[in-house]
Protein backbone atom coordinates (compact mmCIF):
# COMPACT_ATOMS: atom_id res chain seq x y z
CA UNK A 1 0.00 0.00 0.00
CA UNK A 2 3.20 2.50 0.41
CA UNK A 3 3.73 2.25 -3.02
CA UNK A 4 0.20 2.83 -4.12
CA UNK A 5 0.10 6.10 -2.02
CA UNK A 6 3.70 7.25 -3.40
CA UNK A 7 2.08 6.34 -6.94
CA UNK A 8 -0.77 8.95 -5.86
CA UNK A 9 1.42 11.64 -4.35
CA UNK A 10 3.16 11.45 -7.94
CA UNK A 11 -0.43 11.57 -9.62
CA UNK A 12 -1.62 14.33 -7.33
CA UNK A 13 1.26 16.81 -7.98
CA UNK A 14 1.08 16.84 -11.88
CA UNK A 15 -1.28 19.39 -13.13
CA UNK A 16 -5.11 18.35 -14.47
CA UNK A 17 -3.79 14.71 -14.28
CA UNK A 18 -6.91 12.54 -14.61
CA UNK A 19 -5.43 9.87 -13.00
CA UNK A 20 -5.66 9.07 -8.87
CA UNK A 21 -2.45 6.66 -8.99
CA UNK A 22 0.27 7.13 -11.69
CA UNK A 23 0.01 3.73 -13.92
CA UNK A 24 2.01 1.00 -13.97
CA UNK A 25 2.33 -0.13 -16.86
CA UNK A 26 4.10 -3.54 -18.85
CA UNK A 27 4.39 -3.78 -21.99
CA UNK A 28 6.24 -6.91 -24.15
CA UNK A 29 6.80 -8.25 -27.66
CA UNK A 30 3.20 -9.66 -27.98
CA UNK A 31 1.56 -6.41 -27.07
CA UNK A 32 2.00 -3.03 -29.06
CA UNK A 33 1.89 -0.31 -26.37
CA UNK A 34 2.13 -0.78 -23.19
CA UNK A 35 -0.90 -2.19 -20.69
CA UNK A 36 -1.23 -0.17 -18.13
CA UNK A 37 -3.44 0.00 -14.64
CA UNK A 38 -5.57 3.53 -14.58
CA UNK A 39 -7.46 4.84 -11.27
CA UNK A 40 -10.26 7.04 -10.81
CA UNK A 41 -10.88 7.23 -7.27
CA UNK A 42 -13.54 9.33 -7.71
CA UNK A 43 -15.90 7.96 -11.01
CA UNK A 44 -19.11 7.59 -10.26
CA UNK A 45 -19.40 9.73 -6.90
CA UNK A 46 -16.53 8.00 -5.09
CA UNK A 47 -17.23 4.06 -5.95
CA UNK A 48 -14.46 4.06 -7.67
CA UNK A 49 -12.95 2.36 -10.84
CA UNK A 50 -10.18 1.24 -12.64
CA UNK A 51 -8.95 0.36 -16.10
CA UNK A 52 -6.43 -2.43 -17.20
CA UNK A 53 -5.78 -1.50 -20.86
CA UNK A 54 -3.81 0.54 -23.33
CA UNK A 55 -3.11 4.08 -22.81
CA UNK A 56 -5.25 5.71 -25.99
CA UNK A 57 -8.03 3.08 -24.94
CA UNK A 58 -8.06 4.90 -21.34
CA UNK A 59 -8.06 8.29 -22.61
CA UNK A 60 -10.78 7.66 -24.81
CA UNK A 61 -13.18 6.41 -22.51
CA UNK A 62 -12.10 9.71 -20.22
CA UNK A 63 -14.16 11.53 -23.29
CA UNK A 64 -17.31 9.29 -22.65
CA UNK A 65 -20.09 11.84 -20.80
CA UNK A 66 -19.63 9.34 -18.14
CA UNK A 67 -16.55 10.66 -16.73
CA UNK A 68 -16.90 14.32 -18.92
CA UNK A 69 -20.06 15.23 -17.02
CA UNK A 70 -20.16 13.45 -14.03
CA UNK A 71 -24.04 14.49 -13.00
CA UNK A 72 -25.14 12.30 -15.51
CA UNK A 73 -24.25 9.16 -13.19
CA UNK A 74 -26.17 10.98 -10.38
CA UNK A 75 -29.04 7.96 -10.70
CA UNK A 76 -27.07 5.19 -10.95
CA UNK A 77 -25.75 2.78 -7.42
CA UNK A 78 -28.37 3.45 -5.51
CA UNK A 79 -29.13 0.61 -3.73
CA UNK A 80 -29.87 1.63 0.23
CA UNK A 81 -33.65 0.22 -0.32
CA UNK A 82 -33.10 -1.95 -3.05
CA UNK A 83 -36.43 -4.15 -4.60
CA UNK A 84 -34.51 -7.59 -3.49
CA UNK A 85 -33.25 -9.37 -0.71
CA UNK A 86 -29.75 -11.42 -0.76
CA UNK A 87 -31.02 -15.66 0.00
CA UNK A 88 -28.87 -18.43 0.13
CA UNK A 89 -29.82 -21.09 -2.82
CA UNK A 90 -28.73 -24.97 -2.20
CA UNK A 91 -26.92 -25.71 -5.05
CA UNK A 92 -26.23 -22.36 -6.05
CA UNK A 93 -25.00 -19.98 -3.81
CA UNK A 94 -26.20 -16.34 -3.06
CA UNK A 95 -29.17 -14.93 -5.05
CA UNK A 96 -31.56 -12.14 -5.17
CA UNK A 97 -35.29 -12.59 -4.50
CA UNK A 98 -37.56 -9.91 -5.34
CA UNK A 99 -39.41 -8.19 -2.01
CA UNK A 100 -41.77 -6.50 -4.10
CA UNK A 101 -44.15 -6.81 -7.25
CA UNK A 102 -41.71 -5.76 -10.13
CA UNK A 103 -43.63 -4.84 -12.87
CA UNK A 104 -42.77 -5.83 -16.76
CA UNK A 105 -39.63 -2.49 -17.32
CA UNK A 106 -39.33 -1.82 -13.66
CA UNK A 107 -35.45 -1.18 -12.95
CA UNK A 108 -33.62 -3.66 -10.46
CA UNK A 109 -30.13 -1.98 -11.45
CA UNK A 110 -27.99 0.71 -13.33
CA UNK A 111 -24.35 -0.02 -12.06
CA UNK A 112 -21.17 1.41 -12.66
CA UNK A 113 -18.09 -0.78 -13.38
CA UNK A 114 -15.48 -0.88 -10.54
CA UNK A 115 -13.53 -2.16 -12.70
CA UNK A 116 -12.68 -3.33 -16.71
CA UNK A 117 -9.86 -4.98 -18.10
CA UNK A 118 -8.79 -5.29 -22.23
CA UNK A 119 -9.23 -8.80 -23.28
CA UNK A 120 -5.85 -8.33 -24.99
CA UNK A 121 -4.06 -8.00 -21.85
CA UNK A 122 -4.05 -11.81 -21.55
CA UNK A 123 -1.05 -11.35 -24.24
CA UNK A 124 0.81 -10.00 -21.13
CA UNK A 125 2.52 -12.50 -19.29
CA UNK A 126 -0.13 -13.94 -16.59
CA UNK A 127 2.33 -12.38 -13.47
CA UNK A 128 2.49 -9.01 -14.92
CA UNK A 129 -1.58 -9.04 -15.55
CA UNK A 130 -1.77 -10.02 -12.45
CA UNK A 131 0.08 -7.71 -10.81
CA UNK A 132 -1.75 -4.75 -12.56
CA UNK A 133 -5.04 -6.33 -11.58
CA UNK A 134 -3.68 -6.71 -7.85
CA UNK A 135 -2.65 -2.91 -8.55
CA UNK A 136 -6.14 -1.75 -9.37
CA UNK A 137 -7.88 -3.51 -6.65
CA UNK A 138 -5.44 -2.03 -4.29
CA UNK A 139 -6.20 1.35 -5.89
CA UNK A 140 -9.93 0.83 -5.53
CA UNK A 141 -11.70 3.33 -2.30
CA UNK A 142 -11.89 0.93 0.22
CA UNK A 143 -15.52 0.34 0.62
CA UNK A 144 -15.48 -1.03 -2.78
CA UNK A 145 -12.52 -2.79 -2.30
CA UNK A 146 -14.81 -4.90 0.21
CA UNK A 147 -17.36 -5.41 -2.61
CA UNK A 148 -14.74 -6.55 -4.47
CA UNK A 149 -13.57 -9.27 -2.02
CA UNK A 150 -16.81 -10.45 -0.86
CA UNK A 151 -17.42 -11.85 -4.35
CA UNK A 152 -17.72 -15.71 -4.83
CA UNK A 153 -14.43 -17.11 -7.03
CA UNK A 154 -15.77 -20.41 -8.54
CA UNK A 155 -12.85 -21.62 -9.87
CA UNK A 156 -10.07 -22.25 -7.11
CA UNK A 157 -7.11 -20.07 -8.88
CA UNK A 158 -5.70 -16.84 -8.44
CA UNK A 159 -8.01 -14.81 -6.17
CA UNK A 160 -8.43 -11.67 -8.38
CA UNK A 161 -8.51 -13.63 -11.16
CA UNK A 162 -11.40 -15.87 -9.62
CA UNK A 163 -13.51 -12.77 -8.94
CA UNK A 164 -13.65 -11.81 -11.92
CA UNK A 165 -14.06 -14.82 -14.07
CA UNK A 166 -16.59 -15.40 -12.03
CA UNK A 167 -18.76 -13.04 -12.28
CA UNK A 168 -17.67 -10.52 -14.90
CA UNK A 169 -19.79 -9.23 -18.18
CA UNK A 170 -18.40 -8.86 -21.64
CA UNK A 171 -19.36 -5.70 -22.80
CA UNK A 172 -18.07 -2.98 -26.29
CA UNK A 173 -16.38 -0.07 -25.28
CA UNK A 174 -15.20 1.41 -28.88
CA UNK A 175 -15.92 -1.77 -30.23
CA UNK A 176 -13.32 -3.04 -28.31
CA UNK A 177 -14.45 -6.13 -26.01
CA UNK A 178 -13.77 -5.73 -22.49
CA UNK A 179 -14.85 -7.77 -19.12
CA UNK A 180 -16.68 -5.16 -16.66
CA UNK A 181 -17.47 -5.95 -13.09
CA UNK A 182 -20.85 -4.69 -11.10
CA UNK A 183 -20.63 -6.16 -7.83
CA UNK A 184 -23.93 -5.75 -7.01
CA UNK A 185 -25.26 -7.62 -10.29
CA UNK A 186 -23.11 -10.27 -10.26
CA UNK A 187 -25.20 -11.82 -7.21
CA UNK A 188 -28.25 -12.70 -9.82
CA UNK A 189 -27.66 -16.27 -10.61
CA UNK A 190 -28.33 -17.72 -14.37
CA UNK A 191 -31.84 -18.92 -15.15
CA UNK A 192 -32.33 -20.48 -19.00
CA UNK A 193 -35.46 -18.76 -19.00
CA UNK A 194 -34.55 -15.28 -17.12
CA UNK A 195 -37.26 -12.62 -15.38
CA UNK A 196 -34.65 -9.65 -16.02
CA UNK A 197 -32.76 -8.40 -19.29
CA UNK A 198 -29.64 -6.50 -19.03
CA UNK A 199 -27.39 -4.44 -21.21
CA UNK A 200 -24.51 -2.19 -21.22
CA UNK A 201 -25.10 1.55 -22.30
CA UNK A 202 -20.57 2.35 -23.25
CA UNK A 203 -21.94 6.15 -23.11
CA UNK A 204 -22.81 5.91 -19.58
CA UNK A 205 -20.47 3.35 -18.19
CA UNK A 206 -23.58 2.06 -16.89
CA UNK A 207 -25.10 -1.72 -16.47
CA UNK A 208 -28.91 -1.71 -16.40
CA UNK A 209 -31.23 -4.56 -15.33
CA UNK A 210 -34.61 -4.36 -15.92
CA UNK A 211 -37.36 -7.05 -15.07
CA UNK A 212 -38.46 -8.26 -18.54
CA UNK A 213 -41.87 -9.84 -17.51
CA UNK A 214 -43.48 -9.58 -13.86
CA UNK A 215 -41.75 -10.59 -11.43
CA UNK A 216 -43.76 -11.69 -7.84
CA UNK A 217 -42.47 -11.17 -4.22
CA UNK A 218 -40.05 -13.91 -2.88
CA UNK A 219 -39.60 -15.16 -7.04
CA UNK A 220 -35.87 -15.04 -7.44
CA UNK A 221 -34.64 -12.47 -9.94
CA UNK A 222 -32.30 -14.30 -13.11
CA UNK A 223 -30.48 -13.41 -15.73
CA UNK A 224 -29.18 -15.32 -18.12
CA UNK A 225 -25.13 -16.10 -18.53
CA UNK A 226 -25.74 -17.80 -22.14
CA UNK A 227 -27.84 -17.90 -25.72
CA UNK A 228 -30.72 -19.32 -24.31
CA UNK A 229 -32.29 -20.50 -27.50
CA UNK A 230 -30.04 -23.61 -28.09
CA UNK A 231 -31.25 -26.90 -27.14
CA UNK A 232 -30.57 -28.04 -23.45
CA UNK A 233 -27.68 -30.09 -24.16
CA UNK A 234 -25.93 -27.22 -25.46
CA UNK A 235 -26.91 -25.00 -23.19
CA UNK A 236 -25.64 -27.39 -20.07
CA UNK A 237 -22.33 -28.01 -22.09
CA UNK A 238 -21.61 -23.96 -22.55
CA UNK A 239 -22.99 -23.46 -18.58
CA UNK A 240 -20.47 -25.88 -17.25
CA UNK A 241 -17.31 -25.31 -19.62
CA UNK A 242 -17.27 -21.30 -19.19
CA UNK A 243 -18.90 -21.28 -15.73
CA UNK A 244 -18.21 -24.17 -13.87
CA UNK A 245 -21.68 -25.35 -13.04
CA UNK A 246 -24.81 -27.79 -13.82
CA UNK A 247 -27.82 -25.77 -14.66
CA UNK A 248 -30.04 -26.35 -12.09
CA UNK A 249 -32.89 -24.07 -13.77
CA UNK A 250 -36.57 -25.83 -14.25
CA UNK A 251 -35.73 -25.56 -18.01
CA UNK A 252 -32.24 -28.19 -17.39
CA UNK A 253 -33.69 -30.54 -14.79
CA UNK A 254 -37.05 -30.91 -16.96
CA UNK A 255 -38.17 -34.97 -17.21
CA UNK A 256 -36.51 -35.45 -20.78
CA UNK A 257 -39.98 -35.70 -22.30
CA UNK A 258 -40.53 -32.42 -22.09
CA UNK A 259 -37.06 -31.13 -22.49
CA UNK A 260 -37.79 -32.96 -26.13
CA UNK A 261 -40.76 -30.69 -26.74
CA UNK A 262 -38.79 -27.32 -25.62
CA UNK A 263 -35.70 -28.22 -28.08
CA UNK A 264 -38.05 -29.02 -30.66
CA UNK A 265 -39.45 -25.86 -30.30
CA UNK A 266 -36.27 -24.22 -30.21
CA UNK A 267 -35.39 -26.05 -33.58
CA UNK A 268 -38.58 -24.31 -34.73
CA UNK A 269 -37.96 -21.03 -33.69
CA UNK A 270 -34.53 -21.25 -35.26
CA UNK A 271 -35.91 -22.34 -39.06
CA UNK A 272 -38.67 -19.69 -38.84
CA UNK A 273 -36.87 -16.92 -38.10
CA UNK A 274 -34.33 -18.29 -40.67
CA UNK A 275 -37.39 -18.04 -43.25
CA UNK A 276 -39.07 -14.27 -42.29
CA UNK A 277 -35.09 -13.37 -42.68
CA UNK A 278 -35.32 -14.04 -46.56
CA UNK A 279 -35.83 -11.15 -48.33
CA UNK A 280 -35.67 -12.66 -52.00
CA UNK A 281 -37.79 -12.97 -54.42
CA UNK A 282 -38.66 -16.71 -53.14
CA UNK A 283 -39.00 -16.21 -50.19
CA UNK A 284 -42.27 -17.80 -48.03
CA UNK A 285 -41.84 -15.67 -45.15
CA UNK A 286 -45.66 -14.63 -44.12
CA UNK A 287 -47.68 -12.93 -41.03
CA UNK A 288 -49.06 -16.52 -40.11
CA UNK A 289 -44.78 -17.70 -39.77
CA UNK A 290 -44.67 -14.94 -37.71
CA UNK A 291 -47.37 -15.45 -35.67
CA UNK A 292 -46.16 -19.13 -34.94
CA UNK A 293 -42.91 -17.65 -33.65
CA UNK A 294 -44.00 -15.10 -30.67
CA UNK A 295 -46.58 -18.03 -29.87
CA UNK A 296 -43.41 -20.59 -29.90
CA UNK A 297 -41.47 -17.57 -27.99
CA UNK A 298 -43.85 -17.41 -25.34
CA UNK A 299 -44.84 -20.82 -24.76
CA UNK A 300 -40.72 -21.13 -24.26
CA UNK A 301 -40.86 -18.46 -22.01
CA UNK A 302 -38.01 -16.50 -24.01
CA UNK A 303 -39.51 -13.43 -22.83
CA UNK A 304 -36.64 -10.71 -24.10
CA UNK A 305 -36.21 -12.63 -27.21
CA UNK A 306 -39.85 -11.59 -28.21
CA UNK A 307 -38.20 -8.10 -28.76
CA UNK A 308 -37.05 -10.12 -32.00
CA UNK A 309 -39.71 -11.66 -33.09
CA UNK A 310 -42.02 -8.92 -32.28
CA UNK A 311 -39.74 -7.18 -34.93
CA UNK A 312 -40.02 -10.50 -37.41
CA UNK A 313 -43.68 -9.59 -37.64
CA UNK A 314 -43.46 -5.73 -37.66
CA UNK A 315 -41.56 -6.03 -40.86
CA UNK A 316 -43.32 -8.70 -42.03
CA UNK A 317 -46.71 -6.99 -41.75
CA UNK A 318 -45.26 -3.95 -43.08
CA UNK A 319 -43.74 -5.81 -45.94
CA UNK A 320 -47.20 -6.84 -47.10
CA UNK A 321 -48.83 -3.49 -46.46
CA UNK A 322 -50.54 -4.46 -43.41
CA UNK A 323 -49.84 -0.81 -41.52
CA UNK A 324 -51.71 -1.54 -38.10
CA UNK A 325 -50.34 -5.02 -37.45
CA UNK A 326 -47.47 -3.55 -38.37
CA UNK A 327 -47.21 -0.47 -36.06
CA UNK A 328 -48.57 -2.85 -33.12
CA UNK A 329 -46.02 -5.22 -33.32
CA UNK A 330 -43.35 -2.37 -33.78
CA UNK A 331 -44.90 -0.77 -30.13
CA UNK A 332 -44.49 -4.12 -28.71
CA UNK A 333 -40.85 -4.90 -29.73
CA UNK A 334 -39.67 -1.36 -29.12
CA UNK A 335 -40.65 -1.56 -25.34
CA UNK A 336 -38.51 -5.17 -24.91
CA UNK A 337 -35.81 -3.68 -26.99
CA UNK A 338 -35.45 -0.98 -24.75
CA UNK A 339 -34.98 -2.96 -22.08
CA UNK A 340 -32.60 -5.98 -23.58
CA UNK A 341 -30.50 -4.31 -26.40
CA UNK A 342 -30.65 -0.89 -24.75
CA UNK A 343 -32.31 2.95 -24.89
CA UNK A 344 -29.62 3.62 -27.79
CA UNK A 345 -30.05 0.67 -29.98
CA UNK A 346 -30.84 0.82 -33.59
CA UNK A 347 -33.62 -2.45 -33.43
CA UNK A 348 -34.94 0.41 -30.67
CA UNK A 349 -34.76 3.27 -33.09
CA UNK A 350 -35.97 1.10 -36.50
CA UNK A 351 -39.33 0.51 -34.05
CA UNK A 352 -39.95 3.96 -33.02
CA UNK A 353 -40.03 4.62 -36.73
CA UNK A 354 -41.95 1.51 -37.96
CA UNK A 355 -44.35 2.30 -34.80
CA UNK A 356 -45.57 6.07 -35.77
CA UNK A 357 -44.82 5.65 -39.90
CA UNK A 358 -44.55 2.41 -41.19
CA UNK A 359 -44.75 3.33 -44.83
CA UNK A 360 -42.08 5.38 -44.36
CA UNK A 361 -39.48 2.22 -43.62
CA UNK A 362 -37.46 0.05 -45.80
CA UNK A 363 -39.67 -2.59 -45.80
CA UNK A 364 -42.92 -0.82 -46.61
CA UNK A 365 -45.02 -3.24 -49.17
CA UNK A 366 -41.45 -4.65 -49.89
CA UNK A 367 -42.96 -8.46 -50.20
CA UNK A 368 -45.94 -6.97 -52.56
CA UNK A 369 -43.79 -4.87 -55.03
CA UNK A 370 -44.05 -7.25 -57.72
CA UNK A 371 -47.58 -7.56 -57.43
CA UNK A 372 -48.04 -3.90 -56.95
CA UNK A 373 -47.99 -1.97 -60.83
CA UNK A 374 -46.63 1.67 -59.75
CA UNK A 375 -45.84 1.38 -56.12
CA UNK A 376 -43.86 3.19 -54.28
CA UNK A 377 -42.64 0.32 -52.31
CA UNK A 378 -39.71 -0.08 -49.85
CA UNK A 379 -38.52 3.52 -49.03
CA UNK A 380 -35.55 4.49 -47.83
CA UNK A 381 -35.70 6.38 -44.27
C1 LIG B 1 -22.12 -14.35 -10.88
S1 LIG B 1 -22.11 -15.54 -9.62
C2 LIG B 1 -23.75 -15.46 -9.02
C3 LIG B 1 -23.80 -15.28 -7.51
C4 LIG B 1 -23.30 -16.46 -6.73
N1 LIG B 1 -24.35 -17.47 -6.60
C5 LIG B 1 -22.75 -16.08 -5.36
O1 LIG B 1 -23.00 -16.79 -4.40
O2 LIG B 1 -22.04 -15.06 -5.28
C6 LIG B 1 -22.04 -16.98 -10.62
C7 LIG B 1 -21.92 -18.27 -9.84
O3 LIG B 1 -23.17 -18.58 -9.20
C8 LIG B 1 -23.47 -19.96 -9.31
N2 LIG B 1 -24.68 -20.12 -10.16
C9 LIG B 1 -25.31 -19.14 -10.86
N3 LIG B 1 -26.41 -19.60 -11.48
C10 LIG B 1 -26.50 -20.91 -11.19
C11 LIG B 1 -27.42 -21.95 -11.57
N4 LIG B 1 -28.47 -21.74 -12.36
N5 LIG B 1 -27.20 -23.20 -11.09
C12 LIG B 1 -26.13 -23.46 -10.27
N6 LIG B 1 -25.22 -22.51 -9.89
C13 LIG B 1 -25.39 -21.25 -10.34
C14 LIG B 1 -22.26 -20.61 -9.95
O4 LIG B 1 -21.39 -21.01 -8.93
C15 LIG B 1 -21.63 -19.45 -10.73
O5 LIG B 1 -20.26 -19.62 -10.94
Amino acid sequence: MRSALRFSLFASQIANFPWTFWPECFSNEETTEPYCVFSDQSFAAGRGIFIVTTKIFAYAMLEKPAFSNPKLLEDVNKYRSPPFRQHEFPGKGRGLVANTTLHRGDRIFASTPILITDSDSYALPTSERLALLYRGVATLPFHTQADFWALLGHFNDDPVDDRINTNNFDVNIDSIPQQALFPEIAMLNHDCRPNAAYFWDEQMMTHYVHAIRDIHPGEEITITYIDNEKDRKTRMRRLERNWGFKCSCSACTAHASLAAESDSRLYQITSLAKALDDWTSSSSATPEIAELLISLYKQERLDASLATAYKYAAEVYSSFGKKWEAMRYARLSGELSMLDKGFRDGDVREMKRMSETPELTWSWKKRVASLVKGCECGHAY
